[in-house]
């Protein structure tokens, strides 16, 4: 494994490790994959599903090889992130229009959100070069995952959060594991804009996406989900984007399938952002060459209040190799979607839903087909944010627990 900077490619000294090259540029894990043998490998990836109690029963260390080679077995962190449901729901299919769908249900990992297959390596990757303390800055869900691994790993960590505009249940699940959580007054574009500048003065391990091992660990996503359709992907995958490390994992992942031969054709993607927070939507549909931050993002999908993504210049290089598209999506449309999918049985928090919406406005818009398959990547779990749950109308019926009073209602 090589760090190298994404930007002027200079390799960088492992032991220094840092969060961005001396030009400025972010970072990127780089793999020989010369002498791996694809097919002895699917073969592993396949006896792997069967285990149970070893770290490769993770749906992240399943991959290993292709993440992180060198980490000593008895290093690795795991609490069997990964592993998440796959679903065929014929209720959004139908009410959708499309010929095939599954949603990619990241809800499922241990702390609830799509970051447990990322801080899995990168909390292992800091132990390695013996942290002990760990910090990021979030909109809640890197924080809380963060929080829990550094607990399970025997660390300790401190993280900070804006102190507007995020879901109480993530702050709360994230000082229940032990963090300490420091609230400032900006947003999640200004905590990174601090941890650059500032992060390794304060000697701690930083976990957020600016982290190239963090990125490495997502691609696992992408990696499982090819697995479960027997390496065969459809036509779309459709992610929602905040700080866009998702999108980058996702093609960080899918180039590495392509040149093993796992696959033998990239699927098109579809990013969508929620309108008050859409910079990098709006960079790709002007055709612009720089990105102009949103100064001060606002949607109810608070995971992506987020207006100046550190990763956009990798997302908007994988997007066009792989032919494609962007769009956002209105507060009220991500609503509606969340409705759907929580009423399906599968349930999440409002920025997955924006994958649905943005699916149904991209079919609306003949962007893409009826006869078209695809994959909706559902991020975060229903529970992470209970008060726009408040905003449903419920119903709840009172009634006295009598017979007559309950036949009238049932
Ligand atoms: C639940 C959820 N969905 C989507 C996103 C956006 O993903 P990304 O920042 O990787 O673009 C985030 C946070 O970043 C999130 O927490
Ligand atoms: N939604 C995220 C914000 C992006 O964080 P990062 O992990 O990509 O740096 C969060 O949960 O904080």
């Amino acid at each position: 494994m090589k760090i190298v900077c994404y930007d002027c490619g200079k390799a960088q000294v492992e032991s220094a490790f840092d969060y961005q090259c001396q030009c400025g540029g972010l970072l990127e894990v780089v793999h020989d994959f010369a002498n791996v043998d694809a097919e002895e490998l699917k073969q592993a990836f396949r006896q792997r599903l069967a285990e149970r109690m070893s770290p490769y029963a993770s749906g992240v260390w399943r991959y290993k090889e292709l993440i992180y080679p060198e980490l000593p077995e008895e290093a690795i962190v795991t609490k069997y992130e990964g592993n998440t449901g796959l679903y065929e729901s014929e209720l959004i299919r139908q009410s959708l229009g499309i010929r095939k769908l599954w949603l990619k249900a990241q809800s499922e990992n241990p702390s609830g959100s799509f970051k447990d297959n990322g801080m899995a390596v990168a909390v292992s990757h800091g132990r390695m070069l013996g942290y002990n303390r760990f910090t990021c800055t979030s909109t809640g869900n890197t924080s809380s995952s963060l929080a829990m691994y550094a607990a399970w790993a025997g660390c300790e960590s401190v993280v900070l959060v804006p102190s507007d505009q995020i879901s109480l249940n993530k702050v709360l699940q994230t000082l229940a594991y032990g963090a300490k959580v420091v609230q400032f007054d900006g947003t999640y574009d200004d905590g990174i804009r601090f941890y650059k500048q500032h992060g390794k003065e304060l000697g701690l391990y930083i976990c957020n996406s600016i982290n190239p091992l963090r990125i490495e660990g997502q691609k696992s996503i992408v990696y499982e989900m090819a697995q479960n359709l027997r390496w065969e992907l459809p036509d779309w995958i459709v992610i929602p984007g905040g700080a866009l490390s998702n999108v980058t994992a996702l093609g960080k992942g899918l180039r590495d399938l392509l040149e093993l031969g796992f696959i033998e054709k990239l699927p098109r993607v579809a990013l969508v952002q929620a309108e008050g927070a859409s910079p990098f939507h709006k960079l790709m549909s002007s055709g612009e060459q720089e990105l102009v931050p949103v100064m001060q993002p606002s949607t109810i999908a608070s995971a992506m209040n987020i207006g100046h993504p550190p990763s956009w210049r990798k997302a908007r290089e994988f997007l066009k190799s792989c032919d494609g598209i962007t769009c956002s999506v209105t507060d009220e449309e991500i609503m509606e979607a969340k409705a759907l999918v929580d009423r399906s049985g599968i349930g999440c928090e409002p920025a997955s839903a924006a994958t649905v919406a943005g699916l149904r406005k991209l079919m609306a818009e003949r962007k893409i087909g009826r006869e078209e398959s695809a994959v909706c990547i559902l991020t975060g779990n229903l529970l992470k944010d209970t008060d726009v749950l408040r905003k449903y109308d419920h119903g709840i019926v009172s009634s006295p627990l009598a017979l007559e009073s309950l036949k009238s209602l049932v």
